[in-house]
């Protein structure tokens, strides 16, 4: 459990030191908490001076007083030894390095001198105010001076000891401020940086976008402060952008549907209306009566026999078709019973023809033919099997017999157009008519 709960609080100092806003705060609170530390600190140590140095003062005045009654009897009884059992004394304070006892005149009674203290601390004569010698003079029960205590103070070894008080009260002030930068931070961290981080993860992971998920409220913020209102707004603006891409979303699938419905009327639209085309272009191309191929089919089916001819050599013949005495039948039968002989004519040809023939109705009771032969022998044949057709038809109400007359053309070597070929069938037509109808000529003989 705790190995958890510390990889948590690693996983949360990761967290906070790699945002941006944290490293910010951090930055701002170690100089406010620093600058404030060092502030306080020489604030201590200024008022530390002051109270360092008074007692060293005061230590020495008190030392010096102290001793000066003995030292004045030493040069009473010109006593050596307790002269220098004075200056021993007195040179045993650190701040005093050398000591003399002196008569009038240029004697010493006694001297002690000891190795003088140094410091580290550059200009540090300021503080104690530098090496000094103290002359003191030594009276006996009058106002006469008979002798004098010579001192030499030197601050050295309390400079030293003030600069490690210094030194501790230095470091004590930047621990404090680290600590209060520390606890700074997490309040920071507590207060602002953990709900924004928890906001802005929160808006990270949210999909606004996606079916079916409820946008509840991201962080357990518990202080109702702008934070919280940052919350609120930002998720009632999620929820709109929520419901309008719902509503957006609905609008597409409308339109796809619409559009699918569209299409396939679209899709309907166009097979009618290429119903309709085949249909026009059926009627365009035939003979309403007969249902054969028009005038008009004909000649773009002779473009396509003649362009073969030229590149393949392929023979074809055209047969032109009259019906004999066919203004009989209409005058004294009636126009339908000729419509029926047209009809029955067109039926009975069609049958008999193959599926690469061509036949079509070429106006009135005319018929015009075209036929794959190889020469004009076989395209007579063709013409004859028609006459044959004809005069085998047996039409009700119509007492006599129908016949035919036809003229062939078979195509040779200068046709450029078909309608020289037209012409000399339609030549031939007009020799079988006159030979005695019912008949079939080619148009060798022209
Ligand atoms: N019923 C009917 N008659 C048509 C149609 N087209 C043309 N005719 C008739 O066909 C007749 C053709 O007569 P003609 O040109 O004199 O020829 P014919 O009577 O067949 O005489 P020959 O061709 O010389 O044997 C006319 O009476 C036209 O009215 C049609 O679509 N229906």
């Amino acid at each position: 459990m705790p190995t958890e709960r510390l990889r948590r609080l690693g996983r949360g100092i990761r967290t906070a030191l790699g945002s941006r806003l944290a490293r910010r705060q951090v930055r701002l609170v170690l100089i406010v908490a620093l600058g404030v530390g060092w502030l306080l600190s020489a604030l201590q140590i200024a008022v530390d001076y002051r109270a360092y140095r008074d007692s060293l003062t005061t230590q020495l005045d008190q030392l010096v007083t102290t001793t000066l009654s003995t030292a004045a009897a030493a040069a009473w009884q010109l006593d050596g030894q307790l002269a220098r059992v004075v200056c021993e004394g007195l040179t045993a304070h650190p701040a005093i390095d050398g000591c003399v006892l002196r008569l009038p005149g240029p004697l010493s009674l006694g001297e002690t001198r000891v190795e003088p203290a140094t410091t580290w601390l550059p200009l540090s004569d300021g503080l104690f105010g530098g090496r000094q010698r103290r002359e003191l003079p030594l009276r006996h029960e009058g106002p006469k001076a008979i002798g004098r205590l010579a001192l030499d103070l030197n601050p050295a070894s309390a400079v030293n000891d003030f600069s490690r008080r210094v030194l501790t009260h230095l470091l004590t002030g930047t621990l404090r401020a680290l600590v209060l930068a520390l606890v700074l931070f997490a309040v920071f961290h507590v207060l602002t940086l953990r709900p924004i981080t928890r906001l802005s993860r929160f808006l990270s992971d949210a999909d606004p976008g996606a079916a079916g998920v409820e946008l509840t409220r991201p962080a357990r913020h518990r202080h109702d402060d702008e934070i919280r209102s940052l919350e609120t707004a930002t998720l009632g603006l999620m929820q709109t952008v929520s419901r309008q891409m719902a509503d957006l979303k609905a609008a597409k699938r409308d339109l796809e549907h619409t559009n699918r419905h569209l299409e396939d009327r679209i899709r309907a639209r166009t097979r009618e209306l290429e119903q309709a085309m085949r249909v026009m272009r059926d009627r365009a191309y035939t003979d309403p009566l007969t249902g054969l191929a028009n005038r008009r089919a004909f000649f773009e089916a002779a473009a396509d026999y003649l362009a073969r001819w030229r590149r393949d050599g392929e023979a074809f013949a055209v047969v032109l078709a009259d019906l004999d005495e066919f203004k009989a039948i209409n005058d004294r039968l009636g126009h339908d019973l000729g419509d029926r002989a047209l009809q029955a004519v067109a039926d009975g040809w069609r049958r008999t023809c193959r599926q690469d023939d061509c036949i079509a109705r070429f106006g009135g009771e005319e018929f015009i033919g075209l036929f794959r032969v190889d020469d004009r022998d076989q395209a007579r044949e063709v013409a004859e099997r028609l006459r044959r057709e004809v005069a085998a038809l047996r039409l009700e109400d119509l007492p006599w017999s129908l016949t035919v007359s036809l003229g062939v053309a078979l195509v040779g070597p200068g046709d450029e157009a078909i309608d020289g070929l037209v012409t000399r069938a339609d030549q031939a037509l007009y020799r079988a008519k006159r030979g005695g109808r019912n008949r079939v000529e080619d148009d060798a003989a022209g």
